[in-house]
């Protein structure tokens, strides 16, 4: 068999061999439009952080101490979500534990998620666990003196303790999300830390907290707040300037040559600007438009991609963020969706009220009062699950429209997962009713 320039051939062949019936092979056969696709993803960690040098320059010129075995400032990080707060740490830290061990000074750079550990214990016993397993090789067991949970705190501390003073060295924790920790476990976690120097001969702590809600600090106490912002950063959201060259770079590397029409960039970075200059966010874009375009055989990435992109992003925040609402403001959002069944793209609280209580009663809740309904419409307008608006009617006074931002579909569909609205219980709704009324 000759060999084809398109490789079909080729194809048929392993198809035989493999006895597989060919269905990927449409995408075998198409020039692709990811060089390295994982370049987009959130896990990647990038050498160059465009946009950052003075926070980074900062981060370093305070963690410097440490490659003279010496404690550094302990620093307060802030930012909107997507500025780079943890990218940028993550790089300082490698860089310094690389100077370190060129210099044969020890220096641990721990870095802990503090929205998945976010209790007194939980932090401790992560720290040492990381400390004991540094030098492990991946194909090793890891080692785990301290249990996960179950032992007293005291105890907890002094084998840390004495953990920290075997290894001797400069040991950098990072506590990301630090806001999540206080909220969940108050702040005896960091008072212990900050005085945790004073134990420690051989070995010596500083700590990086790192948080996008500036408000977590009230609920510090001042002593642990002036001990922990003995330095403070802020990183501010990007421009659409700054996001273009963070995409730019990031997309040679992604894309083919060629395959990104010259629009993209720019559109995808003035969306995530519009937002609140989240990086995060402007690489989703970038991402998931060039997976739409491979999935449907285009050639190439285009600014309709982007915007069907923008789309996809906000119905899949809408559908989570819809599934994870109490029963009652679920019943509120199926009584708008029978409104908006009955042809009104726009209606009142009145309305919505009226519809609510048959809903209420046939998925077997209490009804709400006037009052809290309203709330509960508040609340859904701030999530951003539907758009309202407050309108004079002259003598009858003011009251709120509202309507549905995009297609129902998305909510409909997550409603019909919920048990409690199964079909049912919606039948005994008389819409016939409704009909009549809202005529
Ligand atoms: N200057 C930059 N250059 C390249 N990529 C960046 C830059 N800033 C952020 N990113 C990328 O954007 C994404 C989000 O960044 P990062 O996680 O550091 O944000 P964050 O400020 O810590 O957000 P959050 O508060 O939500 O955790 C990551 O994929 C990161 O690599």
């Amino acid at each position: 068999m000759t060999n084809s320039p398109d490789g079909t051939k080729e194809m048929v062949q392993a198809e035989k061999k493999s006895g597989s019936s060919g269905l990927f092979n449409k995408y075998l056969k198409n020039r692709g439009i990811f060089k390295n696709r994982e370049v987009l993803r959130h896990s990647f960690r990038p050498n160059n952080l465009p946009h950052r040098t003075p926070q980074i320059d900062s981060i370093a010129a305070i963690l410097a101490p440490s490659i003279r075995n010496e404690t550094p400032s302990n620093i307060l990080i802030y930012g909107k979500t997507g500025t780079g707060k943890t990218a940028c740490v993550k790089y300082v830290g490698a860089e310094l534990e690389n100077a370190c061990l060129e210099m044969g000074k020890r220096c641990n750079v721990i870095h802990l998620n503090c929205e998945l550990i976010d209790t007194q214990y939980r932090v401790l016993a992560q720290i040492a666990n990381e400390i004991e397993n540094l030098d492990s090789k991946p194909s090793d067991k890891p080692r785990t003196s301290i249990p996960m949970t179950g032992w007293p705190t005291d105890q907890v501390y002094a084998e840390l303790r004495n953990l920290l003073e075997s290894l001797g060295g400069v040991n950098v924790i990072v506590l990301d999300e630090i806001d999540k920790l206080v909220k969940k476990s108050g702040d005896e976690i960091l008072y212990n830390l900050t005085r945790f120097n004073g134990e420690l001969k051989n070995a010596k702590i500083s700590m990086i907290g790192i948080s996008n809600d500036l408000r977590f600090t009230n609920f510090l106490d001042p002593r642990v707040l002036s001990s922990l912002s003995e330095e403070e950063l802020v990183f501010p959201p990007y421009n659409a300037p700054q996001l273009c060259d963070i995409l730019q770079e990031r997309a040679d590397v992604a894309f083919e040559e060629g395959v990104l029409d010259l629009g993209c960039i720019p559109l995808c970075a003035a969306l995530a600007a519009q937002e609140h200059g989240d990086a995060r966010r402007a690489l989703d874009l970038l991402r998931i438009s060039g997976e739409l375009a491979e999935r449907e055989n285009a050639p190439k990435v285009s600014e309709v991609h982007v915007k069907s992109a923008q789309q996809k992003i906000e119905t899949d925040s809408l559908i989570v963020c819809v599934s994870s609402l109490p029963t009652q403001s679920k019943a509120v959002l199926y009584a708008m969706l029978i409104l908006s069944d009955l042809n009104r793209p726009v209606f009142t609280t009145g309305e919505v009220a009226q519809v609510y209580r048959d809903v209420a009663q046939a998925l077997d809740v209490d009804v709400l009062t006037h009052r809290r309904i309203t709330d509960l419409i508040s609340e859904l307008t701030m999530l951003g699950v539907i758009n309202s608006r407050v309108v004079s009617r002259g003598r009858y006074g003011r009251t709120k429209e509202m309507w549905f931002g995009t297609g129902t579909s998305g909510i409909r569909e997550t409603l019909s997962k919920d048990e409690r609205f199964e079909e049912e219980r919606l039948h005994q709704i008389d819409i016939g009713r409704f009909r009549t009324l809202f005529r």
